[in-house]
């Protein structure tokens, strides 16, 4: 496994802030601030503080990837990538499942706003797969795709690829074989990390921070095992040290 300095570590950590509101998030962002890790605003903080909150941590220094997970017809996603990029976000996601149409409508939202003038930067847009909380069993019984999870998660990723998106959303289980399909320098970020010792909770597909750097995988979400911990610094730091030890 390739030695991370504390840096690299750091940047490829994304901190989810799930929080009820823009003074709770902010709170956490502050004792986050100057680690050198992203922020990731979701549905949660999103529909509670609005686009504003965005702009606070961004004022903050914080590269912001925005969870929304949009899957809707092809010219409301591009509308809504349009509005996305005018934000500022560094990265954001569609579903996957909206298909070739919907995933290219994004990308073309983020080139129109873009050649608008109205966007400071072109954020990267990536696709979820199969959620990290989608087992083996839920997948074939509850949803009813047949197969193993791995080849689902590669499906959607060769579609995403195919719709000049940059990324999926996956778990770190999958990286290597998203990689093997769609090239090393497409981009993989996982949710599912459980630093040894925490609980699983909702998440299904999972491994710890150190596995998922050896496993490949270009950022990590992680939420609970640092927000929910009675400090928040400590619990990201101990994850950095996992992540950097020889
Ligand atoms: O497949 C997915 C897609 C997104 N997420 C999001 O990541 C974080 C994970 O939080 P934890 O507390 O570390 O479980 C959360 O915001 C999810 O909405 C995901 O888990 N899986």
């Amino acid at each position: 496994m390739a030695i991370l300095s504390r840096e690299e570590a750091a940047s490829k950590i994304m901190v989810a802030l799930d929080k009820p509101d823009a003074a709770a998030a902010l709170t956490l962002a502050d004792q986050l601030q100057g680690s050198g890790c992203w922020m990731k605003v979701g549905m949660e903080l999103f529909y509670s503080a609005g686009p504003s909150v965005v702009r606070e941590l961004k004022s903050r220094g914080f590269k912001i990837f925005l969870d929304l997970k949009m899957h809707d017809i092809p010219n409301t996603v591009r509308g809504g990538a349009r509005s996305i990029t005018r934000l500022g976000v560094d990265l954001f996601n569609v579903h996957g499942a909206g298909g070739i149409a919907m995933m290219n409508a994004a990308a073309e939202g983020v080139r129109e706003a873009v050649k608008a003038g109205d966007a400071p930067q072109a954020p990267i847009v990536i696709a979820v797969t199969q959620l990290t909380s989608t087992s083996q069993t839920v997948l074939n019984d509850e949803i009813g795709i047949a197969g193993q999870v791995e080849d689902a998660v590669v499906r959607y990723a060769k579609l995403a690829r195919e719709a000049g998106l940059q990324g999926v959303v996956a778990s770190p289980l999958e990286v290597a074989a998203i990689k093997a399909a769609c090239g090393t320098g497409f981009i993989t970020v996982t949710p599912g990390i459980r630093p040894i010792g925490s609980e699983a909770g909702d998440q299904s597909r999972i491994t710890t921070p150190r596995e998922a750097v050896a496993g490949g995988t270009d950022y990590m979400v992680i939420g609970r095992p640092i927000t929910a911990d009675i400090s928040p610094a400590e619990a990201l730091n101990n994850i950095l040290k996992e992540m950097t030890e020889q």
